[in-house]
This record gives C-alpha cells, structure tokens and sequence, in this order.
C-alpha cells in the first residue's frame, strides 16, 4: 500500500485546517471525564504548524510494514468533564478532528467516519455523536483498552514509570522481557484491579465503588468545593487527625504494639465526628478532605495490595486521573501498599495516569491493519512504536492548559 500517495489524495479535506493536519483521533468517555488523544502531523515535513517544535521532536507513523517513517507530527492529550460533553463536542469540531478518525478509501463510504472510542459513553452518547457531529463511535473494550494503553507507554515512554516515597520521585527503569506479570490499578469514578499477564493478556481480577467519583462527590457534599482541582488543594493544606480517630486516642496516646500499630495510625476514618459535639461547619474543610483523601487513597492501595498477594505479584502500576500527580495521593498509596505488604510489593505510578484507556483505543486502529479491508486501509497509519518498533523515545511534560504533550525524538 502506498500510504504516502493516500494521504496526499485526503489532503483536501485536510486542507482548511489552521494548525498541523490531524489523524487518528480517539477517544475515552468515563464516568467523570472525556479524554481525547489525537495524532497531529506536520505538514511541512519540519515543523508542527502550530507549535515550533523542532524537527526531531517528532512521532513517526508507518504503514505496519516497515519502520519507515511516513509522516511525522505529536500525539497530542485533551480532557473535558463528561458533564461538558458539549464543550468537548465542539472542541472537536472546532478543530475538524471529526474528519479524520478514520477515513475510508471508498468514495461510497466516505460519509461514514469512524472514531475509536471507548469507556462507558462510547455506548451512552453514541447517538449524540452521531447527531451533532456525523461520526460513528467504533467501541473498544474498555479493560482493553487500559491493558493496551499501560503495555504501550510502559514499553516506549522512557520515563513514564515512577515510584513516590517520602516525597521523592523517581524514575524506574521498565525492562521489556520483565513486564509481565504486574496488577493494574486504574482509579477512575470508580476502580479497576487487571492481572496483566502480557500484551493483550489479562483478567479483571476485582474492583471497588470507592474511588474517584467518591472522592470527588464526597468532597464537594462535604466542602462546598466548586472543582476537583480546588478540593485537592485544600487537602494539602489540611490535617487529617482532626476528624480521623487514631490508635493513640483510644489507647490514651500508646501504641498499640503487640498487633504493630503506632499511635498515630488512624484506627477509624473519620472517627473523631462520634465523639465530638461538633457540627459539620465546625471543623475547617481542608481537614475533612485531607482526612477523605487518605481513606480514599488507603483503602485502595490495601485492596490493590491484597490482590497482588492473591496473585503473587510484586509490581502494581496505579493509573486513573484520581491520582492527578498529587504527591499527597502518591504518598498515601505507597506507604498503604508498603505498610501492607511489608515492603514486599512496589507501588508504581503512570505519567500519563488518566489517559491509558484513550491511548489503548488509539492503538486500536491497527486491528484494521490486520483485517486488511480494503475500504479502510487508510487505518493502517499507526504511530510505529505502537507495533512495537521504536522510532525513538516518547518523552512528556505537562503544558500550561495541562493537556499533556508527547513526543518522539528521532535522535
Ligand atoms: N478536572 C477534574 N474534574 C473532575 N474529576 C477529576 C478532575 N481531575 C481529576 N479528577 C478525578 O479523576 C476521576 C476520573 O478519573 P478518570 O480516570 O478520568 O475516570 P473516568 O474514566 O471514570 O472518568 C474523577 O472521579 C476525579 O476523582
Ligand atoms: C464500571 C467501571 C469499569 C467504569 O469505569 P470508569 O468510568 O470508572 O473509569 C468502574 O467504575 C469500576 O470498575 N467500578 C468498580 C465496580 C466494582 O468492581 O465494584
């Protein structure tokens, strides 16, 4: 197939575009948020149009066949609110990424584009889509997904996996012939335990209703805050033993040492409310959230630990925009899973924590490859890495808007 001359026959329709051309457009709709991951090529062979990137900053796409690289640009990261699925609709169509999911060859089927999608809304709001925008969702399983989007960036992102203790991040250096086995731990609305046993093999092995949607609803009941954002930042500033009832205040300040608990473990979340005469108002917000973090965050790490154990495994990789960076978040869990495991098992953490579903629907794109239709094998174009074959080494940095940007340096 000759990829280069089908892309300049679609230069047409790409024509009317202010920014670089835009391919491949996928998208993950969860119960919180929409995340969108799309391919934006340059134009010119040199620079991205929008963005003065230099030249080897650059993801290469080639036709399956060889790592011959047909076109080169960045993978680009948005997210919305689904509650804002309306903002998202037209951030799509504002940057005509509808035209370009994926396109058929057959002049007959033109009409119909598909874009991959996945999560929860991908059947939900699929009529929506197909209403204001004319494009059909091609639904991709969600476990899937987030498998295939994890496999991806633990194999091509160089820095994408990191460990967080006593407020220090460091990289961990992934080896490819020693992935496997390892327990994801996707905290999304709510949370997803995956047995990852190698590329495209895994099992759901448990869940729990207890992640970020009930952080977030919780934390707005409770607080009044009017964005996630801002309920994350008064965590910071608050101090949990103000509401949490811990060991040292039923065991008149000891430890508890014969069963290993120091006085200052919580012995009962949210505890201190029963015994005081205290109405909500009374105690500062920062300290509520600060004490529904850690119940959250704790309570998780503890069931992801226990099925590492049911599992044997040593690795746990956490995903899931719950965890957002927040080093208060990454602390919690790694001490829970530390505490619980007695040092035997590792919390990891994700760069790109909240968009593993979306970029397992993006790698999605190459199941047309193998199916080998004619009238899409425009679907073909996949980033090279995505098959295993790297061009280069995927780096990442959150922007000011925080959308995050990745590249492939061809250097
Ligand atoms: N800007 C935000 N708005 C709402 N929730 C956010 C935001 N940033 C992070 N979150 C947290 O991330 C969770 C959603 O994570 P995500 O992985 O996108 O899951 P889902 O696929 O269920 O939407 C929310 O429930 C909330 O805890
Ligand atoms: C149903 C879901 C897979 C949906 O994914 P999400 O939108 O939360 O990312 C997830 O919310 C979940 O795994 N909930 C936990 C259900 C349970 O095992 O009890």
């Amino acid at each position: 197939m000759d990829l280069k001359a089908e892309s300049s026959n679609n230069q047409g329709s790409l024509q009317n575009q202010s920014h670089g051309q835009i391919s491949h457009l996928a998208i993950d709709i969860g119960g919180s948020l929409i995340k969108l991951v799309y391919f934006s090529r340059s134009s010119d062979g040199s620079r991205d149009d929008d963005t003065n990137t230099p030249s080897k900053d650059r993801i290469s796409i080639s036709n399956g066949d060889s790592n011959v690289p047909l076109f080169e640009g960045r993978l680009r990261f948005a997210k919305f609110e689904t509650s804002k699925i309306d903002d998202c609709i037209e951030f799509i169509r504002s940057k005509q990424l509808h035209l370009n999911g994926c396109w058929h060859h057959d002049s007959t089927l033109r009409e119909k584009t598909i874009i991959k999608a996945t999560g929860g809304g991908a059947f939900k709001f699929a009529d929506l889509f197909k209403e204001k925008l004319g494009v059909s969702l091609d639904k991709e399983e969600e476990m899937e997904c987030l498998v295939n989007g994890a496999n991806f960036l633990l194999k091509t992102v160089q820095q994408e996996a990191f460990t967080y203790t006593d407020g220090r991040k460091e990289f961990v250096q992934i080896d490819h012939n020693d992935l496997f086995p390892y327990l994801l731990v996707n905290i999304g609305s709510g949370v997803s335990m995956i047995k990852v046993d190698g590329d495209r093999k895994f099992e759901r092995v448990s869940g729990t209703s207890v992640g970020g949607g009930t952080f977030w609803g919780m934390g707005r009941l409770l607080t009044k805050c009017k964005s996630f954002d801002e309920l994350l930042e008064l965590s910071h500033q608050g101090n949990n033993r103000v509401v949490d009832m811990l060991v040292g205040d039923i065991y008149g300040g000891l430890d508890y040492s014969k069963i290993g608990l120091a006085s200052t473990a919580i012995a009962s979340s949210f505890g201190k409310a029963i015994s005081e005469d205290k109405e909500l108002e009374e105690y500062k917000p920062e300290d509520v959230t600060r004490s529904l973090l850690r119940m959250i965050s704790n309570n998780i790490g503890q069931i992801s630990y226990l099925n590492a154990l049911r599992y044997g495994l040593k690795r746990i990789f956490f995903g899931g925009f719950f965890i957002r960076g927040h080093t208060y978040t990454m602390d919690t869990i790694s001490v829970a899973v530390n505490f619980w495991s007695k040092g035997e098992a590792r919390a990891m953490f994700l760069s790109h924590e909240g968009f593993l579903g979306a970029l397992g629907a993006f790698t999605g794109y190459e199941k047309h490859d193998l199916e080998a239709d004619q009238s899409v094998q425009r679907c073909s174009a996949k980033p090279s890495c995505i098959d295993g074959k790297l061009c280069g080494t995927l780096s990442s940095h959150l922007n000011e808007d925080e959308n995050m940007e990745c590249r492939i340096c061809t250097s």
